[in-house]
């Protein structure tokens, strides 16, 4: 494991030391404890502000010199200093209290403190929404942290029926919508008291929402039979689901049977322990939420570091060995060798899993690859002259335009995308199927691309912050990009959109497609984009899917698809979320293009490919 991976795994944990006569003691306390920053109240208890007598002290908190400007942003976190009653309907209150917090978030400023966090009491925040959206917008480099219950408490209550029981979410929402989804306004969670509260819907929602802080309390503590603090296992799940978001983990309230010291190890402990549980994690660390452009292997020539890649997913070539193992039995016994030819080879790990597959099925095979990267076939030489004596004859051309010296029983490849057929396996495989036999076989058999409609206001906002000079946001939020989605939320099961199949005997070939999916929504949320996978079948019953609930195990060739929204849509529980998409090709070029027809009739995207499109030569 790499020193980043190492570096990801350890939890950033903050104690919450409330408001501390002495912050210099408290924070160094902290710190020897082995937290990585404080949250604390900004304005010193001591001094109580008045704004409007003449001789009221000019005093807002404490000195600046108290700590460096590098102490102060990168360990201190803040809280406001009382409960600003700023949507109050009377305006004297509303007044009041918004000098004062202006006052406040000034000095937050001043001091070049990273975050501040802030609790909203009631739905209507739009006041407090206005004033800090000024703020951000004349330059404040804070983050607001809006502080938020998992769980909306008023749920809990016995005399709070369900209709006056607004989900707490919806505060939330709301109030970053005043703010355009503002990339600097995130969320704190705290962990429910009641963790049998919490349903799963509502986790997955708030995974797709711009989390920065897990707040703790420290009455969610038990003990273990070492008298250590640990949380129960229902916590450790909620932690769990969060654990590839970049989020800190706060600390909060009296301490009970333990030292606070103890609760932060703990925490450290419980990170490693559960970075170590998912496998997947340790490929994929790094790439979270990291928008990639998607590979163009038919005009652009694979790199070394991308053959790597591919050849450590052991799944997908277990996957295809299985399939040419069944292929090969299914031959007729009279025909010997067996012609397979794959096509794509790269540096070679189907042709290795072709010979494989023979010894097992004591099939004899001749085989022959196609590859049109000449760097790649550099290797393929060197691998036929040393490890496959012989066995395989190689072809340094595209396999569109290719003619091998005899026809396959099986044609082997593997160019599939995000998407599929995204990296136009379509249009290499009806050029290759020439040199396939009437009755030959193809793997993959076929591949059908799936889709989901997807929250993630982190997503929306970074492809936002990637315009650069030569990309206006139009092009940016009508591109498609591969990226491991983490901070995210799948809004329904993936539904399946365009089939292709192979070899694809139809008398005129159309690789154009037009569909119409619709979806239903589980409970409100914010639609932002689409996601895309796929599945494939190799051969029979082998199937190679990135659909998440298909998925085949521990295979991690391919992050999934993401086709953005323009803006983000606010949908309704039992709404209907209808989207159009094309598959369009000309002479030079294959492209998608989509539109939301409901909750909300939107325009096309990437009409005519103008934005992205994946070139055929
Ligand atoms: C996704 S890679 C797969 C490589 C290898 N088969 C594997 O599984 O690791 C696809 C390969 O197909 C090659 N390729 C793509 N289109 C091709 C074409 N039209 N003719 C020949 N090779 C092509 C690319 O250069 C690349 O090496």
């Amino acid at each position: 494991m790499s020193e980043q991976n190492e570096f990801k795994k350890h939890m950033s944990c903050a104690l919450d030391i409330g408001e501390p006569l002495n912050l210099l003691a408290s924070l160094t306390t902290a710190c020897n404890e082995g937290y990585h920053f404080v949250v604390t109240k900004l304005i010193h208890p001591n001094h109580e502000r008045d704004l409007y007598s003449k001789d009221a002290p000019r005093v807002i908190g404490r000195t600046d010199r108290l700590l460096s400007s590098n102490d102060w942003n990168k360990l201190i976190v803040c809280r406001l200093s009382k409960q600003f009653q700023i949507d109050s309907e009377i305006e004297n209150i509303r007044e009041h209290d918004k000098k004062l917090l202006s006052q406040e978030l000034g000095f937050a400023c001043h001091l070049y403190i990273p975050a501040i966090l802030i609790k909203l009491v009631q739905r209507d925040n739009k006041n407090l929404a206005h004033l800090l959206n000024c703020k951000l917008q004349a330059g404040a480099s804070f983050q607001v942290w809006v502080e938020t219950p998992m769980v909306n408490p008023a749920k809990k209550s016995p005399i709070v029926n369900n209709e006056d029981c607004d989900d707490i979410w919806e505060w939330w929402n709301d109030f970053r919508r005043y703010g355009n989804y503002h990339k600097r306004i995130g969320l704190a969670l705290v962990m429910p008291t009641d963790g049998c509260m919490l349903d799963d819907l509502e986790i997955k929602r708030w995974g797709g929402e711009p989390v920065k802080a897990i707040i703790i309390p420290t009455c969610l503590f038990i003990s273990n039979q070492h008298k250590q603090p640990v949380l129960p296992r229902v916590y450790q799940e909620i932690i769990k689901q969060f654990l590839h978001l970049d989020v800190q983990y706060i600390i909060s309230g009296p301490r009970f049977k333990h030292t606070y010291q103890q609760y932060c190890s703990y925490m450290g402990y419980l990170g490693k322990k559960l970075y170590d549980q998912s496998v997947i994690g340790e490929f994929s660390m790094g790439c979270e939420d990291f928008l990639q452009s998607p590979l163009q292997p038919l005009t652009e020539h694979l790199e070394t570091p991308i053959y790597e890649i591919f050849e450590k997913d052991s799944i997908k070539y277990v996957l295809y060995q299985q399939a040419i193992e069944k292929a090969l039995c299914d031959i007729a016994k009279n025909i010997s060798p067996i012609v397979v030819i794959v096509v794509g080879a790269g540096r070679g790990p189907l042709v290795q899993a072709t010979l494989n597959a023979s010894i097992i099925t004591q099939r004899k095979v001749k085989v022959y690859a196609v590859e049109k990267n000449p760097y790649a076939v550099n290797t393929l030489e060197e691998r036929i002259a040393n490890e496959w004596n012989d066995q395989v004859t190689l072809f340094n051309e595209d396999m569109r335009v290719c003619e091998p010296p005899e026809h396959a029983d099986i044609l082997v490849s593997e160019l599939l995308g995000s998407f599929g057929d995204n990296e136009l396996s379509p249009e290499c495989l009806d050029g290759a199927q020439r040199f396939l036999k009437p009755n030959g076989i193809s793997i993959p058999q076929s591949y059908t691309s799936y889709l989901a409609p997807l929250q993630s206001i982190k997503l929306y906002n970074e492809i936002g912050m990637s315009k650069t000079a030569d990309k206006t946001l139009q092009v940016l939020y009508e591109t498609p990009y591969v990226v491991h989605l983490v901070n995210a939320y799948q809004i329904t099961n993936a539904k399946d959109l365009f089939v292709f199949e192979h070899p694809n005997r139809s008398d005129m070939i159309i690789n154009e497609r037009m569909r119409t999916l619709k979806f239903t929504a589980e409970q409100n949320c914010v639609l932002t984009a689409f996601a895309g996978f796929f599945e494939s079948v190799l051969y029979k019953d082998v199937i190679l899917s990135t659909n998440p609930v298909t998925h085949s195990r521990n295979m991690v060739s391919w992050f999934p698809i993401m086709f953005p929204l323009p803006f983000p849509v606010q949908v309704k529980t039992n709404e209907q979320i209808e989207v159009t998409f094309w598959r369009a090709e000309n002479n030079e070029k294959v492209w998608y293009e989509w539109c939301l027809n409901s909750p909300f009739m939107g325009s096309i995207s990437n009409i005519a490919g103008r934005s992205y499109f994946i070139k055929k030569h």
